[in-house]
C-alpha cells in the first residue's frame, strides 16, 4: 500500500532564481561553457529547489521537473521520438538542442503555447516511421540524485494520452492516438523500472484531459489507465489533472485502478463535480486549492472551506499547488519596489508553497495550530478589497457613457490611405523589433542602477533608432519601423506605464528553452497617465521621409502576459486597457505618424480550453481591439500583427478586427492560413510571414520568392505585404540584415 502524503506542489520553476540555468545555457550554446560545467549548474539548481521545497514542509516533492529546455521535448526523448533529421548529431546534449532550437542545416521542431498559458512547448513530430522506445536515463537520474539527498521524490512524466494528443502526425500518419498501443508498453515498463529505483508515487500529468475531448478520446484515457493501473510492480499513480476541469473525463479516470488524482480546484464548478463521483471516495485527492498559475494570495479561509466540502468524497486528501509552479516568480524576496499592501496580497512560488503547508498543517492540526498565518492572510484579503486603486471612478464612467468602435467601410479607409501612403505595390515591412542587443539591454541596466540618467539613457536609444532607421532605408523597405530598442518587454513596457499595474524586478518567469518574461500585475483599474510611445515614433519619423509604424501591444495581449486581476471579469480589464491604447493612437496620429500597428499575438492564446466559452471571450477581445484602433481617422493606416498560434479557431474573430493589414505567421504554416482567411472572405491587407525568424537560418531570395509566390496564389497583388513572420529582437544584426535585403529583393523581383 502505498504511503499516501500530505502537502506538495505539481512541479517547480527550473530557469534559476537568478536565471542561473538561462546564462548557463546561452554560453554552452555560446560556446563558453562547456557540458559537465552546464550540467554542474543544472544539479545544483535542482539539489536547492529540492532542498527548499522539503525545508518548507512537504512531504513529496516532484522531480523530473527540471528541463534543460522543455519537458514535452523530454517526453519524446524518452520515448525515442525525436525527429530522424536529428539523429545524425553526435552528442545526446546537441541533439536535444538541436531539436529544439534547429542550426544552420536542421529545422527545429514547431513551437507552441502550453495550453492557454505563456509557457511554450516543442510539439514532438510523428510520423509512421517513427519506432518509440524507452529512454527513461533522465527521469530517472533525476530520482536518484532526490533520493541519496533523502528527498521525498515523487517522478513527473508527461502522460501517454497528452504526449501524442499534443504531438503533431507528419508524413500521412493517421491521428496519433492509434499509436497509443504503442507507447503504453514503454509507460509500463518506465513505472516498473521507477518503482525498482525506490518511488512511491509517480506524477502522470494529463492536462489534456481537461479541454473539449470526443468519446473515442476519452476512451483511451481509460484504456491507458486501466492498463497502466494493471502493471504488477509500479509506484502509486497520481493523474495530475490542471487548467481546467475534467468534465466527462472525471468519472472514466475515477473508475480504472490509478490511487491519486489531483483537481485543480481553482477552476469554478470542480468542487461540485468531485462531490458527484463516487468512486473518488476510494482515492487520494491531491487538492489544488493554491493558484499555480497567478500570484494572488490565498484565501486561506476559502481554501480550507474546499478542503472541508471534500473531506466526504476522497479517500484521504493532499493540499496542492493547482499545476506546476513553473508559471510563478521564484519568490517575492527582493522585490524591494513591491510594497506593502501590495506586497501583501500576493504570493509567489516560495510563498504558495508556505501557503501549502500552512493549510496540510490545519487539516492535520486543526486550524487553531495556524490561526496568526489565517489572520495574516484575512487581513490582506481586507486591505485588498478595500483599496481605492481598484476602483477609479472615471475609467468607468468613461466606459459606462459607451465608446464608438465604428469605422467607415474599409474600401474607403483604403482609398484615402493610398493617397495619403504612396506605397508600392507589395510593401515590405517589419514587425517591429529589431535585435535587443547586449549594448541596449545594459543601457536599460545601468539606468536602473543610476551609473546613467535619463536624458543619457534617451539619447543612446536614440542613437539606436536612428540606426535602425538608417539601416531599412538602406536595405530600400517601404514602411519602417523605430526598432523597440526602448522595450524591455512589449508588455512589460506598457504595463510599466499605465496605473493599475505593478512591475516585479526578478519575478522572470520562463517563456520558452531560455526565454524569460517579467509578467507585470495587473491589480487596479488602469489609466494612462500620460503618452508611452510618442517620443520615440515621432523621433524616428522625423529621421526619414517614409512612413514609420507607430508599434503598439494589444489589450488582449497586455492581459494575456500579465497575471491578472481575479476580482473581475478579464472582458472589464480589456476594455481599460483598449481606452489607454486608443488614446495612444490618437497622439501618434497627432504627432504625424500616420501607419499604426497593435499586436495582438496572444488573441489566440486566451481562447478558453472549453468551446462553450468560446464566443463570449472572443466578443471581448474584439470589442477591446476595436476600442483601442477606432480613435483615428480613415487615412491613418491600423496594422494588426498575429503569431504563435494555429488561427483556425479564430479566423472570424480575424476578419471582425477590422485591421487595414494584418501581419501573421505563416512561414511554418506554408501559407495555409491564407486560403483560412479566404474561407472567410477576408479581403483586406495581409501580411504572411515569408520567412521563419525563430531560427537563425538566412532565407535565400528564391526561398522568399517561392512565400510570395505561394502567397500571389491566394491573395492578389494589391493586397499583399511583404514581412518576416514576427519582430526581430531575438535575432542577431548581421543575419537580419542579410534577410531582410533577401526579401526586399524577392518583392522587388515580382513586382
Ligand atoms: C513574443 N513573446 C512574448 C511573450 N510574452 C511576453 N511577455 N513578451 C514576449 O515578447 N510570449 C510569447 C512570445 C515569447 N517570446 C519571447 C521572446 C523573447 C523573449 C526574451 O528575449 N526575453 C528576454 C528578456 C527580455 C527583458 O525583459 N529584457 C530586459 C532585461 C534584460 C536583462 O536580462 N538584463 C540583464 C543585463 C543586460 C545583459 O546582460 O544582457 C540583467 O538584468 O541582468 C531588458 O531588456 O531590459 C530574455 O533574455 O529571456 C521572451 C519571450
Ligand atoms: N512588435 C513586436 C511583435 C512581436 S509578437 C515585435 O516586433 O517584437
Ligand atoms: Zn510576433
Amino acid at each position: 500500500m502505498s504511503i499516501e502524503f500530505t502537502a506538495t506542489v505539481l512541479g517547480s520553476a527550473r530557469i534559476g532564481p537568478n536565471r542561473e540555468l538561462k546564462k548557463a545555457v546561452e554560453s554552452y550554446w555560446a560556446g563558453t561553457l562547456d557540458a559537465a560545467a552546464l550540467e554542474s549548474v543544472a544539479r545544483t539548481l535542482r539539489e536547492n529547489t529540492w532542498r527548499e521545497l522539503v525545508a518548507a514542509g512537504l512531504d513529496s516533492v516532484p522531480v523530473n521537473t527540471f528541463s534543460y529546455y522543455d519537458h514535452v521535448l523530454d517526453t519524446a526523448v524518452m520515448l525515442g521520438a525525436l525527429p530522424e533529421r536529428v539523429q545524425g548529431i553526435g552528442s545526446e546534449l546537441d541533439r536535444y538542442f538541436a531539436a529544439a532550437r534547429g542550426n544552420e542545416t536542421v529545422a527545429p521542431l514547431e513551437m507552441t503555447k502550453w495550453f492557454d498559458t505563456n509557457y511554450h512547448y516543442l510539439v514532438p513530430e510523428i510520423s509512421p516511421a517513427t519506432t518509440f522506445s524507452l529512454h527513461p536515463e533522465k527521469v530517472l537520474a533525476e530520482l536518484e540524485e532526490a533520493r541519496a539527498l533523502d528527498v521525498p521524490a515523487r517522478p513527473v512524466v508527461v502522460g501517454p494520452v497528452t504526449f501524442l494528443l499534443l504531438s503533431k502526425a507528419v508524413g500521412g500518419s493517421a491521428p496519433l492516438l492509434d499509436r497509443l498501443d504503442e507507447i503504453l508498453p514503454l509507460y509500463a515498463e518506465l513505472l516498473t523500472t521507477l518503482a525498482d529505483a525506490g518511488a512511491e508515487w509517480v506524477q502522470i500529468d494529463e492536462p489534456a484531459l481537461v479541454a473539449d475531448r470526443t468519446q473515442s478520446e476519452i476512451d483511451c484515457a481509460k484504456r491507458a489507465y486501466d492498463f497502466l493501473s494493471a502493471v504488477s510492480t509500479r509506484p502509486a499513480i497520481l493523474l495530475a489533472s490542471y487548467f481546467g476541469d475534467l468534465g466527462a473525463a472525471l468519472p472514466v479516470l475515477a473508475s480504472t485502478g490509478i490511487e491519486g488524482l489531483s483537481i485543480d480546484l481553482t477552476v469554478p464548478g470542480t468542487v461540485e463535480h468531485v462531490a458527484v463521483v463516487p468512486a473518488l471516495a476510494s482515492k487520494h485527492i491531491v487538492a489544488g486549492v493554491v493558484d499555480g498559475r497567478n500570484i494572488w494570495r490565498t484565501d486561506l479561509d476559502r481554501a480550507l472551506a474546499t478542503l472541508a466540502s471534500l473531506m466526504g468524497s476522497a479517500g484521504t486528501l493532499a493540499v496542492s499547488s493547482s499545476c506546476s509552479l513553473l508559471h510563478v516568480p521564484y519568490t517575492l524576496d527582493g522585490e524591494t519596489d513591491i510594497v506593502d499592501p501590495l506586497r501583501s496580497w500576493l504570493a509567489f512560488g516560495a510563498e504558495k508553497v508556505a501557503e501549502v503547508t500552512v493549510l496540510a498543517r490545519a487539516l492535520r492540526d486543526g486550524t487553531e495550530s495556524v490561526s496568526s498565518e489565517l489572520d495574516q492572510a484575512r487581513a490582506a484579503l481586507e486591505s485588498r478589497r478595500t483599496d481605492p486603486r481598484l476602483h477609479d471612478a472615471a475609467i468607468r464612467a468613461r466606459l459606462e457613457a459607451g465608446v464608438s468602435v465604428d469605422r467607415t467601410p474599409a474600401e474607403e479607409r483604403r482609398r484615402a490611405q493610398a493617397v495619403r501612403l504612396d506605397l508600392p505595390s507589395l510593401p515590405t515591412t517589419t514587425i517591429g523589433s529589431y535585435p535587443q542587443t547586449t549594448q541596449i539591454r545594459l543601457a536599460r541596466a545601468a539606468l536602473r542602477t543610476g551609473q546613467i540618467d535619463e536624458t543619457e539613457y534617451v539619447s543612446r536609444m536614440q542613437s539606436e533608432i536612428a540606426d535602425v532607421v538608417a539601416l531599412q532605408e538602406k536595405i530600400g523597405l517601404d514602411v519602417l519601423v523605430h526598432g523597440e530598442p526602448e522595450r524591455n518587454d512589449m508588455v512589460q513596457y506598457f504595463a510599466e506605464q499605465l496605473s493599475g499595474f505593478a512591475a516585479t524586478s526578478n519575478g522572470w518567469v520562463q517563456s520558452y528553452g531560455s526565454r524569460c518574461v517579467r509578467p507585470p500585475i495587473l491589480y487596479g483599474d488602469v489609466s494612462r497617465p500620460k503618452p508611452m510611445t510618442v517620443n520615440w515614433s515621432e523621433y524616428a519619423q522625423s529621421l526619414t521621409g517614409k512612413p514609420v509604424k507607430g508599434m503598439l501591444t494589444g489589450p488582449v495581449t497586455i492581459l494575456a502576459w500579465s497575471f491578472v486581476r481575479d476580482d473581475r471579469p478579464l472582458a472589464e480589464s480589456a476594455a481599460q486597457i483598449a481606452l489607454a491604447i486608443r488614446d495612444e493612437t490618437i497622439d501618434l496620429e497627432e504627432a504625424g505618424i500616420r501607419i499604426v500597428q497593435v499586436d495582438e499575438p496572444a488573441l489566440r492564446e486566451l481562447l478558453p480550453l472549453r468551446s462553450k466559452d468560446t464566443a463570449a471571450y472572443l466578443e471581448w477581445a474584439v470589442r477591446s481591439f476595436k476600442i483601442s484602433t477606432s480613435g483615428v481617422s480613415d487615412d491613418t493606416q491600423i496594422h494588426t500583427h498575429l503569431c504563435y498560434s494555429e488561427f483556425g479557431e479564430i479566423i472570424d474573430a480575424i476578419v471582425d478586427l477590422d485591421a487595414d493589414v494584418t501581419s501573421i505567421e505563416a512561414a511554418r504554416s506554408h501559407m495555409e492560413v491564407l486560403d483560412d482567411l479566404n474561407s472567410v472572405g477576408f479581403d483586406l491587407g495581409v501580411g504572411p510571414g515569408v520567412y521563419d525568424i525563430h531560427s537563425p537560418r538566412v532565407p535565400s531570395v528564391d526561398e522568399i520568392t517561392e512565400s510570395l509566390r505561394a502567397a500571389l496564389k491566394a491573395v492578389p497583388a494589391e493586397r499583399l505585404w511583404v514581412n518576416p513572420d514576427c519582430g526581430l529582437k531575438t535575432r542577431g544584426a548581421a543575419e537580419v540584415e542579410r534577410s531582410l535585403r533577401n526579401m526586399v529583393q524577392a518583392a522587388a523581383a515580382l513586382r
